[in-house]
Formats: C-alpha cells, structure tokens, sequence
C-alpha cells in the first residue's frame, strides 16, 4: 500500500506568535511525501531526503495519527522531498505534515476532498477525509513532535488549501480564506530559524500591531498587514528591517515570513507601481538565495 502527495510552503501576512491570530498564503514551493504501509511492520521509519540526520519525529508522527484514526494503526515507512527550505521561515513543516497526511490516505485507499469551509465536514458523500481534517492531524502531529509554538494552523492551511488564509491557532478555527494571484520573491539568508525556539515573550509585546494587523488581514488588506507584521516581527525578533525598505517602493506588500530569516515580498500584477525585478535587484548583494515564484490557490494534491 503506497501513497503519494505535495503540499505547498507558505508565506506570512500575520505571525500568530503574538496573539494566536494568524494569516498565511500558499506559494509555489512543494514538499512531497511517498508512504508504504505494511500491516505486519511495527512502527514507522522516516527519511527526509535533503537531511538525512534531520528530526523524523514529525513525520512519522502523521503518519501514526493518520493510519490510527483512519487505518488499523498499519506501520511502515515515510519519506520527504522538498523544494521548502527547512527553517527558514517558509512552512516547511507544515507542507511536509500535511503531504505526509494526504499520502497516508491515499496509501490507505481514501478519497480525500472538500467539505463545507471551516467545518472539516464531509459534505459530500464520496469524500472519506477533508483536507481540513487532514490538516488539523498535521498540526495535532506538529504540537505532539514540538516543532510548533501555537500549532501553525495558519500556515497549515495556506499550505493544505493555497490562498492567503486568516485562522484562530487556539482553536484551529478558520477565519476567511481568499485566493490571491501575485508575484512572488523570496529572499532567504544562508542562517536558519527553528519556529520552535522562537522569543515569544518578545512576540507577545507586539501584540498591539498584531490586532491591527488581523484587522487589516480581515479586511481583505493583505499585502498592507503583511508589511506591517514585518516590521513588527522584525523588531521583535531581532532581523533587519533594512530588505523590507528596500523593497517597499516596489512591491505590493513585504515581510519577514515566519519568524525568518527569509523576506518574502509580493507583487500584484494590476498594480503598476510594483515591479519584482526591481525587488530583486536591491536584494542582488545580499547573501543567501533569491527565489521567484507566484501565489497559488490549489493546496495540496494525492499524487
Ligand atoms: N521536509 C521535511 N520533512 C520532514 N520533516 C520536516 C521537514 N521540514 C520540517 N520538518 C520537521 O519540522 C521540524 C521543524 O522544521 P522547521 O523549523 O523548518 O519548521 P517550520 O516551523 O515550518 O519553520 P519554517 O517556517 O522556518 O520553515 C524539523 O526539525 C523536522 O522535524
Ligand atoms: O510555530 C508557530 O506557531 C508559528 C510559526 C511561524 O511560522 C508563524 O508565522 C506562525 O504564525 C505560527
């Protein structure tokens, strides 16, 4: 029995670490998961292709979860590929928690679809498992390993369902989800950021700007909230403001995404004033890897 699925990284409009509140949006970054399960094999063993001394712990946790709610608790084995750099910002364990869910059900025979948004019901009568189920056992499986600090629901969705995505991470409520189409560049650092050792207290003091942020988000403004957040977290957590001023003149919203190091700036294209080559040119110098990508809307697909 095996199964194949991708899921997107993600890139920030609202860090929850202040508050809870938090928004994200898909972008066209993948991990993909390939599951083998064997009734017979007891646990599960993971490999994480790009780091193979890498923590498995999260994976083979989703793949636990999954097969004990869904399956008969079949062990096996589970193994990553990503585009998604690890630690820097980018969602790279909520797409590999979410691909190695979705694989599960499909090496589990499942058929996994859409419910009502929100709900994670299953409205329609062919669909074993929504994605919103599948994605609220990713972040079960992410608190469970440690490798979160509010659960990412946030970023979980923008990874499982694309578009930007505004969630309560207490109560892993989906507040509003919209598509988006923009250019997309993301500027990341040669340093890594583990979310899970974050300064939350540091976080927690920027709370106010975190409110006004969600005000925005709420409001449909979600390259404004972005570049507020980034300012704000920046400060917070000690990064640089100076790649978010650069860009500023150019795009149509700028942040550090998560708690970085990466800087992702967005462009909408209707929007003249905005020019990503030129982004990309105040970046040029900087050390580290400039991505180009876009937005996108699908989420996460079996394979
Ligand atoms: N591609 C992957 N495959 C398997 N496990 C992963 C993968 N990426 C992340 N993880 C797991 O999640 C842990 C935390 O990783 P990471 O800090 O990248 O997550 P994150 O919170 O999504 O951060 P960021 O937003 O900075 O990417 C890793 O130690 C690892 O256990
Ligand atoms: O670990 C967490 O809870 C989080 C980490 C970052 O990606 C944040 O951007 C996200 O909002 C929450």
């Amino acid at each position: 029995m095996e199964g194949r699925a991708a899921a997107l990284g993600a890139g920030t409009v609202l860090n929850a670490l202040a508050t809870g509140s938090g928004a994200a949006f898909g972008i066209d970054v993948e991990a993909r998961a390939t599951v083998t399960l064997d009734s017979d094999a007891e646990g599960i063993d993971g490999t994480i292709a790009e780091d193979p001394d890498g923590d498995t712990a999260l994976i083979e946790r989703c793949v636990a979860l999954a097969t004990g709610r869904w399956g008969d608790g079949e062990g096996g084995a589970v193994r990553t590929d990503s585009d998604v750099p690890l630690a820097a910002g980018l969602k790279s364990s909520s797409a590999a928690a979410n691909a190695t869910v979705l694989a599960t059900c499909d090496a589990l025979g499942l058929t996994v679809g859409d419910g009502s948004a929100g709900t994670g019901n299953a409205v329609d009568p062919a669909v074993d498992v929504t994605r919103l189920e599948a994605c609220r056992l990713g972040v079960r499986a992410a608190r469970e390993a440690g490798v979160t600090v509010t659960g990412a629901f946030d970023d979980a969705t923008a990874s499982m369902l694309g578009g930007v995505t505004v969630t309560d991470n207490a109560s892993d409520e989906l507040r509003s989800r919209e598509a988006v189409d923009w250019d997309v560049l993301v500027w990341t650092p040669p340093e890594r950021a583990y979310s899970a050792d974050a300064d939350v207290a540091r976080c927690e003091a920027v709370a106010p700007m975190a409110d006004l942020v969600a005000d925005l988000a709420l409001d449909g403004r979600y390259a404004e909230a972005m570049t507020v957040n980034g300012l704000a977290f920046s400060a917070a957590l000690g990064f640089d403001a100076d790649p978010a001023v650069e860009a500023m003149p150019h795009a149509t919203g700028v942040s550090l995404s998560g708690t970085g190091p990466s800087v992702v700036a967005v462009a909408d294209p209707d929007d003249p004033e905005t020019d990503p080559d030129r982004v990309a040119d105040a970046w040029g110098d900087r050390p580290g890897t400039l991505r180009r990508t876009t937005t996108r809307n699908d989420g996460a697909t079996i394979e």
